[in-house]
């Protein structure tokens, strides 16, 4: 039977840009499809922007799925690029003609969106972070990353992103690795050049990163917060109301007592603290016993007093031993929930995300939709 047009056009709907993630058919990026009578296939595909990171993935998927279609004998690909209107259109179709609202921060938003805090910085707060993107996004869920410690961007690292976000016009495109979508202030500075942002550019910043980069339809956003009590945890409250803290400490008393801090500024912003995190726990020696590194009890007394001063129950989540695979998969940009999920710090890090995926975003804010009885 001979190919048609719209065989093709069906088979390219498969097709999702690498960075937007949704059919290439939808997006306008198919140009022009033409069948020649012996099953030879013309088509132009258009990029958002000629130097687009991805052309050679979106090459690929192409010439696979078109070249799948039963008949078709060749295909001669040429790559085009969207002009000025084309991208303004493909850019007002994402972001529904609103440039500089916060998606999240819409009442009918359905992203849950946790801030990851801690108290002094080094706790792991970075590791936790990927780890639990890395297990939320292998059980099929739309998870972004925003890496917002301003003091380390560690987090790019951490899940061996190198590529920089591509821009079309004001928008942003994240980079994605292991599914994740990966926003990090490090990516907008040059080389390692210690940022000295003080409060209204870091809200500014985040402001810009909330609502210019095309996250799509995530079902989870951790934000990854620099440590301290300081003022990016109150510009995440204005910013996106709903989100929720996770704290993370260490076992010992001393880092404890700070991670308190940064759970209760939870109290002033009215954000719900959605548990604590103990990380660098004792870790598991060949013989079966455990060795107390950095002592032992922080994250139950973290956990304790938050649930005193908020008055709510603040679960303790789960407790991360020391592991040096933890830290070796950090190094090695693939996280270790991915290269061993049944190593004790992984499991513990799968488990916490499991409790994460279950949970539904809090009603707070939204409209239930019901009116009363007159
Ligand atoms: N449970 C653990 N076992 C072994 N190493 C760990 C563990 N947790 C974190 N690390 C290592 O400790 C170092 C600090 O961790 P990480 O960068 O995640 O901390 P952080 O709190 O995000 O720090 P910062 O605030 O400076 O960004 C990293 O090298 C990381 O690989």
């Amino acid at each position: 039977m001979a190919v048609t047009v719209e065989d093709v056009r069906t088979a390219l709907s498969a097709v999702k840009d690498p960075e937007i993630r949704r059919p290439i058919t939808d997006l306008g990026m198919v140009d022009t499809v033409a069948v020649d009578p012996a099953g030879g296939v013309d088509l132009t595909v258009l990029l958002t922007i000629a130097a687009c990171p991805l052309r050679d993935t979106l090459t690929r998927d192409v010439t696979a799925a078109v070249r799948a279609v039963p008949g078709v004998t060749d295909l001669r690909l040429t790559l085009g690029v969207m002009t000025d209107d084309q991208r303004s259109a493909l850019r007002d179709s994402l972001k529904g003609g609103a440039t500089k609202d916060i998606p999240f921060a819409r009442p009918e938003s359905r992203t849950r969106v946790y801030a990851i805090a801690s108290g002094k910085g080094g706790v792991g707060k970075s590791t936790v972070t990927v780890n639990l993107a890395a297990a939320l996004a292998a059980q099929g869920l739309a998870v972004g990353v925003l890496d917002a410690d301003v003091y380390g961007f560690s987090i790019p690292r951490m899940l061996g992103v190198t590529g920089r976000p591509t821009r079309i016009g004001e928008m942003i495109l994240p980079p994605v690795a292991h599914g994740i979508k990966v926003i990090s202030v490090g990516m907008f500075v040059d080389g390692n050049t210690p940022v000295v942002w003080r409060g209204p550019m870091l809200h500014r910043a985040l402001q810009q990163f909330l609502a210019d980069v095309f996250w799509g339809d995530l079902d989870v956003l951790l934000l990854d917060l620099p440590p301290g009590t300081g003022d990016i945890a109150i510009s995440t409250a204005q910013l996106i109301p709903s989100t929720e803290i996770l704290v993370v400490t260490t076992p010992q008393t001393a880092a404890a007592e700070v991670a308190e801090r940064a759970g209760a500024i939870a109290l002033q912003t009215r954000q719900k603290v959605a548990g604590v995190i103990e990380n660098m726990s004792p870790m598991l020696l060949p013989d079966g016993s455990r060795m107390a590194l950095f002592g032992s009890g922080g994250g139950r007394i973290v956990a304790d007093s938050l649930s005193r001063a908020t008055g709510t129950t603040v679960e303790l989540l789960g407790q991360v031993p020391l592991e040096v695979g933890l830290r070796e998969a950090g190094d090695s940009g693939t996280p270790l929930v991915l290269t061993a999920p049944t190593a004790p710090a992984a499991q513990v890090l799968r488990q916490v995300a499991d409790g994460l995926a279950r949970r539904s975003r809090p009603l707070a804010g939204v409209s239930l939709g019901i009116s009363p009885k007159r």
